[in-house]
């Protein structure tokens, strides 16, 4: 039998999401409202947070230098053992990660009611602003606010995207696009088929942006930024300012990710893992909800095998 007290708990987070959601402020907009506590929805069940409290381990994600003599093997190592890695000299200019990083805050950091009118769930135009693509779907909320931009095949209609952040927008989708091609030549040469496999297979095609905005959480260890995932397209490609908070798991135990300045984190998504016969992996990854007064600011480039699609 449904427990009348449970049921009308459930009916009330339904209803408590559902204003949120209706709002259209994001987390951001809660945050300047200057509460100090966070709303109940927003709370993680104890496992999870007790989860999110285990030890970190010491290990480091390999850093590889996409210069390096040696970098197939490289890139092959890091692929295998934990799906995860950092690269430098990859050849996209610190200034253009910085400003799609700063057009990613100017976006957030807009006027609550001209930064509604680009609210919604339904990414048929190509752009969306919403807080948690899964929210009226997920167990509890994360402290997330988010904006997706289809890339690729069809790229969305550069007009759709707003101002502050269409001209970086334009600029880095060139750039890791070709970043993209690279890396994926690479990591079918290092499974010893020919390196233009996967582009053959257009897995640089299919790309949608993510840009996250992490705002200070008052109760950073009630909640967190996002709840454990591995990605589901082929590879990620992802650029975040100094915050930190990005941890991903490698055997029992999780891993911070340090921010490196100028560096950018890839990793392999479900696809890449089933197209490598499990050679590589895909791993899961998380973000803690943030307890700093600076945002965390993330970007990330999903690359996938069709058309992508955002729900
Ligand atoms: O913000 C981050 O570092 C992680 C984002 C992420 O994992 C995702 O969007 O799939
Ligand atoms: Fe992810």
């Amino acid at each position: 039998m449904v427990n009348p007290i449970d049921n009308n708990q459930e009916y009330d987070r339904a209803k408590e999401v559902k204003e949120f959601d209706d709002s259209k402020i994001g987390v951001k907009g809660l945050i300047d409202s200057g509460i100090n506590s966070i709303p109940k929805f927003f709370i993680h069940p104890p496992e999870t947070l007790a989860d999110f409290k285990s030890n970190l381990s010491t290990v480091t994600i390999p850093v590889i230098d996409l210069s390096s003599p040696t970098i197939v093997d490289e890139i092959r190592t890091a692929a295998k053992t934990f799906g995860f890695f950092q690269i430098i000299n990859h050849g996209i200019e610190i200034s253009l990660l910085d400003k799609t990083l700063s057009a990613i805050k100017s976006f957030n950091e807009l006027e609550t009611e001209e930064k509604k009118k680009y609210y919604r769930r339904d990414g048929g135009n190509g752009f969306t602003f919403s807080t948690n693509v899964d929210l009226f779907v997920s167990k509890a909320a994360s402290w997330r606010d988010t904006v997706q931009i289809r890339l690729g095949p069809v790229p969305v209609e550069p007009e759709r995207i707003p101002e502050v952040m269409r001209s970086e927008v334009v600029e880095i989708n060139g750039e890791i696009k070709r970043l993209g091609e690279k890396l994926m030549g690479l990591l079918a040469e290092g499974l010893g088929v020919g390196a233009e496999r996967f582009n053959e297979m257009s897995c640089v095609e299919g790309r949608l942006m993510v840009g996250h905005y992490y705002p200070y959480c008052p109760q950073a260890d009630l909640t967190v930024g996002i709840n454990s995932h591995t990605d589901p397209g082929v590879l990620t490609v992802l650029m975040e300012n100094e915050v930190g908070g990005l941890q991903i798991k490698h055997g029992d135990g999780w891993v911070d990710v340090k921010p490196i300045r100028g560096g950018l984190v890839i990793n392999v998504g479900d696809i890449l893992q089933i197209l490598s016969n499990d050679e590589y992996k895909s791993v899961e990854h998380r973000v803690l909800a943030n307890s700093y007064q600076e945002p965390r600011l993330s970007a990330a480039v999903f690359f996938n095998v069709e058309c992508a699609s955002i729900t």
